[in-house]
């Protein structure tokens, strides 16, 4: 059996995207989401996502991560989607159900609000996930925000001065956190700009990160750094966020098709049902 797929990205954040709402795919798991996502030997993407039909809204969003676990938000893929639909459109997720709409600068995606009493991190930390008492090297004391997803955001000087390839995996697997995180690296350089890199759980060093943007805004925003609409610049490029006073996270930002294709979802382990 063949199956069409669409090749899109945020900011160089890139996504496999496969339809499933018209037509049933085959099961898809984490060893197939895995085979796909890999550059040398699949399509080559950071997330796979898989559309199909939802009972509570306009359509049902899984994720996966390269390789290949399945995970609750992401942002910059949120916004494809939206691009892909065309029209405003609500989006279940495992972080429940979201909103995509044209913008008159991409697409805007009501993201929900964040927390911060969140389970992924041991009792004695959760009292305090706004300046966690621990370090890895230089990067120290980190704010814990969850937008759907867990992220840890730490404050620097100069995000491009950190070895993100030796310490991103180093955190994103510590034992403190059991279901991992993502890890940010951020400088504020004004009251409405942010540079961040990022090292994302289950996808290493991405090229832009939707959910890292808003959780370092509201991180910045929490400890008083920024005011509440701000500018994110990741190496991909900027997103625009802003914290509205009802608590909704708004990001703004491009999305983009690059290709179409087709693949025979025997050779990825896809068995039909
Ligand atoms: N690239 C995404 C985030 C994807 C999920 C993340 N790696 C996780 O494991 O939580 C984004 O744009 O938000």
């Amino acid at each position: 059996m063949r199956i069409d797929f669409t090749k899109m990205h945020g900011l160089g954040n890139d996504f496999v995207v496969l339809d499933g709402r018209a037509t049933a795919l085959p099961a898809i798991d984490a060893t197939s989401a895995a085979a796909l996502a890999d550059r040398h030997t699949g399509i080559g993407c950071d997330q796979l996502v898989v559309l199909e039909p939802s009972t509570f809204a306009d359509l049902r969003m899984r994720i996966f991560n390269a390789d290949g676990s399945e995970v609750e938000a992401c942002g910059n893929a949120t916004r494809a989607v939206g691009l892909l639909i065309g029209t405003a459109a609500s989006i279940e997720t495992l972080a429940g159900i979201i909103h995509a709409s044209p913008a008159e600068s991409g697409i805007t995606v009501e993201m929900g609000k964040p927390r911060f009493d969140w389970d992924v991190i041991p009792l004695a930390f959760a009292m305090d996930t706004q300046a966690m008492p621990v370090a890895w090297e230089e990067l120290a004391n980190p704010i814990a925000v969850n937008v759907g997803n867990p992220h840890a955001i730490f404050f620097v000087d100069d995000p491009y001065a950190i070895d993100m390839a030796r310490l991103g995996p180093l955190i994103e697997n510590d034992a403190i956190f059991p279901a991992r995180i993502n890890v940010n690296v951020a400088a504020v350089t004004a009251r409405d700009a942010i540079t961040l890199r990022v090292w994302e759980r289950g996808a290493g060093l991405t090229l832009a990160c939707g959910t890292g943007a808003c959780a370092t805004a509201i991180g910045a925003m929490k400890r008083g750094l920024v005011d509440r609409r701000v500018t994110v610049t990741l190496p991909g490029g900027p997103l625009e966020i802003c914290w509205r006073e009802d608590g909704e996270i708004l990001m703004t930002g491009p999305a983009t098709q690059s290709f179409r294709g087709s693949f025979d979802a025997a050779a990825y382990g896809m068995i039909s049902a």
